[in-house]
């Protein structure tokens, strides 16, 4: 990473200005001690630092991310980190306790234009695929830094000691050469920032007038409360930060319930960094191109159930080993997630995100900090008897710490479901095989479109089905494209009439790789522009149908059909995959004339047959051998001299494993899918159907009207 010229500056300029960062908060927090005499006036003095220092983010952050979306920002970081080394040098030089009072708040207000600006520059200098690197070593330096600024700033301590009895210009002056050292790294950084070029104003499509500044305020608020992968994101990294909280403000209680003193707390506090520094370092790395989207909801959620174990464990160093799985998992999800928004975020909008997600989370640590200690103080100190010597825990601390892990495990879900752009693929064996190195499917770029499949055996109704849904969706006024899951191309026609040519004797495999095809540019010709214009598209048919029709054949494995099909559509999967279930023996072929419906007589959902006679059925598809082939060659075909009652048993056996193909799928991801029993009214089935639809447009795009 530290090849890239520019990024290497950056980088320089940022490990600068958190050494500064760190110094500046040990120099104050020592100053603001030295001006009080007594004890309680240092410690409220220390207090209002810390409040003065936490203001600004409350009431300029939103400002101050406007601000840099508006200026140049490399001018805002140079002119920003000017300021800050004008007002460090000023507090030493002016020494009162107001002015310290007073710079922290002007220091702590510049940082926050400065941070955005510099957020939102860092995709302008790395390519995107290399910003979650580029993330981890930024991090590590911003957090890294804090134990080099406590050695320097002991060591300059200890020089002032020292000289202080012989040269009167060191006495009591480790405070003020801290400050000096500190306002020295912000000079550096503006200088290291003034020779990065390719840094400038955030770029704006060409929309119309700039919006005004309270316009543009309050456009960031909404870009942030209406993107679905933003919203997630935020609020994991709040749940996280409330859990961390938690952590922080109960720490030393905990480690005090467990039968541990100040150095187990000490422990327990560097096991957080430990893990924290690891996650960051090793995740992203470990875990490949596994999806970002997913990988953050994953950790914020096991940095929740891991913080629930050790709130109800009762070893300390079972807890410590604990806490560090606690702070691997919510630095990989700090990462990750600082990554998503850097790359997801659109540059004219990024500097608002940034300041916005730092105001909330300094707002959600300060009321953490401010209430955890207070809920524990209500609750008090009990035990649960249970029987025996067996008592439970039932401590504020416990009752805290478990209610934090509970909440980041709901914001973690929440996130998960808000963000993840992979509905379908199962989370598990796609993390083990990121684990084990492997590449994962393409992730696909995000449509506000939804995609609806809808499968079944034949006559099961789907026509039916898609018509239905589509006039109510086209009555609320959204595009509605229906389409076909074969044969609907130019070129997919073409091979669809070679596909169902039985004179073509095709070889399983070429079946496949044509049936792909087929797939291939349905996707890419009808589907995919379809979604990226927002439209909803329904399939009569998709990729299931294939593979529960092939396999029943029993001509091609499952798996690798499975493999093939995700590579020709791009591993692009339904939102939402109707299974219109039918039984076997009613999932007769139109082309005999013969549907469910003729079986059932006149009456709508009359069609569960448990008496259907598999005479008919077998007379049936006796029937259809030789009207039209299809692939999968269905048994029966070329039957040679068997009797009519073989052939039916062979096509029914045929036909049961394809509805087990099918519910099979369905089973296997049971979120995608909703299996509606086929022999039911068709307006029973259409409104369940609604219903389903109406909630995934909701969460996908804007609300239908109807
Ligand atoms: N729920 C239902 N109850 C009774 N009859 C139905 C129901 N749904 C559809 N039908 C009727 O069943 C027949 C087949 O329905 P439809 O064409 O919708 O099924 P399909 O699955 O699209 O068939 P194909 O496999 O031939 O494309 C039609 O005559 C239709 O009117
Ligand atoms: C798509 C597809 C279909 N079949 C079978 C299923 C039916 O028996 C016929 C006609 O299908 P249609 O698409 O509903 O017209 O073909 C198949 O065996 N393999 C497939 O991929």
């Amino acid at each position: 990473m530290l090849r890239i010229p520019e990024f290497r500056r950056m980088w320089i300029q940022l490990s600068l200005s958190s050494l500064g960062d760190w110094m500046g908060l040990l120099a104050t927090t020592a100053l603001v001690a030295q001006l009080q005499n007594s004890f309680s006036g240092q410690a409220y003095a220390i207090g209002s630092l810390l409040i003065v220092r936490l203001m600004p983010a409350l009431i300029l952050g939103p400002l101050a991310g406007a601000l840099a979306d508006r200026l140049d920002r490399r001018m805002t970081m140079v002119v920003t980190d000017v300021i800050r080394f004008g007002l460090f040098v000023s507090i030493p030089l002016i020494g009162t306790l107001e002015w310290l009072l007073i710079a922290s708040f002007l220091v702590e207000a510049v940082t926050l234009v400065w941070a955005p600006a510099k957020d939102a520059s860092v995709p302008h200098l790395v390519p995107r695929e290399r910003l979650a690197a580029a993330n981890t070593l930024s991090l590590i330096m911003t957090y890294g830094t804090a134990p080099l600024a406590a050695a320097i700033f002991t060591l300059l301590a200890t020089i002032s000691r020292t000289l202080g009895s012989s040269v009167s210009f060191f006495r009591d002056s480790s405070v003020d050469l801290a400050l000096y050292f500190n306002a020295a790294t912000f000079l550096g950084s503006a200088i290291v920032i003034w020779g990065l070029k390719n840094i400038g104003r955030a770029a704006r499509p060409d929309t119309g007038p700039e919006p005004g500044f309270l316009a543009s305020i309050t456009e960031g608020w909404r870009f942030v409360g209406q993107d679905r992968l933003v919203r997630g994101l935020v609020v994991g990294i709040l749940g996280g930060f409330a859990g961390a909280g938690c952590v922080i403000a109960l720490g030393r209680l905990y480690v005090g319930i467990l039968g541990g003193g100040d150095s187990a707390y000490g422990i327990l506090f560097g096991a957080v960094f430990v893990g924290l520094a690891g996650g960051m370092a090793a995740g992203p790395k470990l875990l490949g191109d596994y999806s970002r989207t997913r990988l953050f909801g994953v950790c914020v959620t096991g940095a929740g159930i891991t913080l629930v174990i050790v709130a109800i464990i009762p070893n300390l160093v079972i807890a410590c080993i604990l806490v560090v799985a606690v702070g691997a998992f919510a630095g990989v999800a700090w990462v990750t997630g600082y990554t998503l928004l850097q790359a997801e975020v659109s540059d004219e909008l990024r500097g608002r995100t940034f300041a916005l997600v730092q105001s909330l989370v300094r707002v959600d640590l300060l009321l953490v900090l401010a209430v955890a200690p207070a809920l524990v103080g209500l609750i008090g100190s009990h035990g649960i008897h249970l029987w025996g010597d067996i008592t439970v825990r039932a401590d504020g601390v416990t009752v805290v710490l478990l209610g934090g892990g509970l909440l980041a495990v709901a914001v973690g879900l929440f996130a998960y479901r808000q963000m993840d752009e992979r509905v379908g693929v199962a989370v598990w064996p796609e993390l083990w095989s990121a684990l084990r190195g492997r590449k994962p499917a393409p992730t696909r770029p995000r449509h506000s479109g939804l995609f609806v499949a809808v499968e079944g055996a034949e006559g099961a109704g789907r026509s039916t089905q898609v018509e239905l849904l589509r006039s109510w969706l086209a009555a609320s006024g959204r595009e509605v494209v229906v389409t076909s899951g074969s044969g609907a191309t130019a070129t997919g026609a073409r091979l669809r009439e070679l596909l169902f040519d039985p004179s073509a004797h095709l070889h399983p495999r070429t079946e496949a790789l044509l049936a792909a095809a087929d797939r291939a540019e349905h996707v890419s010709r009808v589907i995919e522009p379809a979604l990226a214009r927002g439209a909803i598209v329904i399939t009569d048919r998709y990729v299931d149908s294939w593979v529960a029709f092939q396999c029943a054949s029993r001509s091609v494995d499952a798996a690798e059909l499975a493999v093939l099909a995700q590579w020709a559509t791009q591993a692009l999967i339904p939102d939402l995959t109707v299974l219109l279930d039918l039984p076997a023996e009613l999932a007769l072929p139109p082309e005999t004339g013969v549907t469910p419906q003729f079986l059932a007589g006149e009456h709508d959902g009359a069609r569960a047959h448990a008496d259907a006679d598999p005479a008919t059925a077998t007379a049936t598809d006796a029937a259809i051998n030789g009207i039209g082939g299809k692939p999968g060659v269905e048994p029966g075909r070329g039957s040679g001299d068997r009797s009519g009652e073989e052939i039916g048993a062979e096509v029914l056996a045929y036909r049961r494993r394809v509805r087990d193909g099918f519910r099979r799928l369905a089973q296997e991801e049971p979120a995608r899918y909703l299996t509606v029993d086929a022999t039911r009214p068709r307006d029973e089935i259409h409104a369940e159907v609604r219903a389903i639809v109406a909630g995934r447009v909701k969460r996908r795009a804007a609300p239908l009207g109807a």
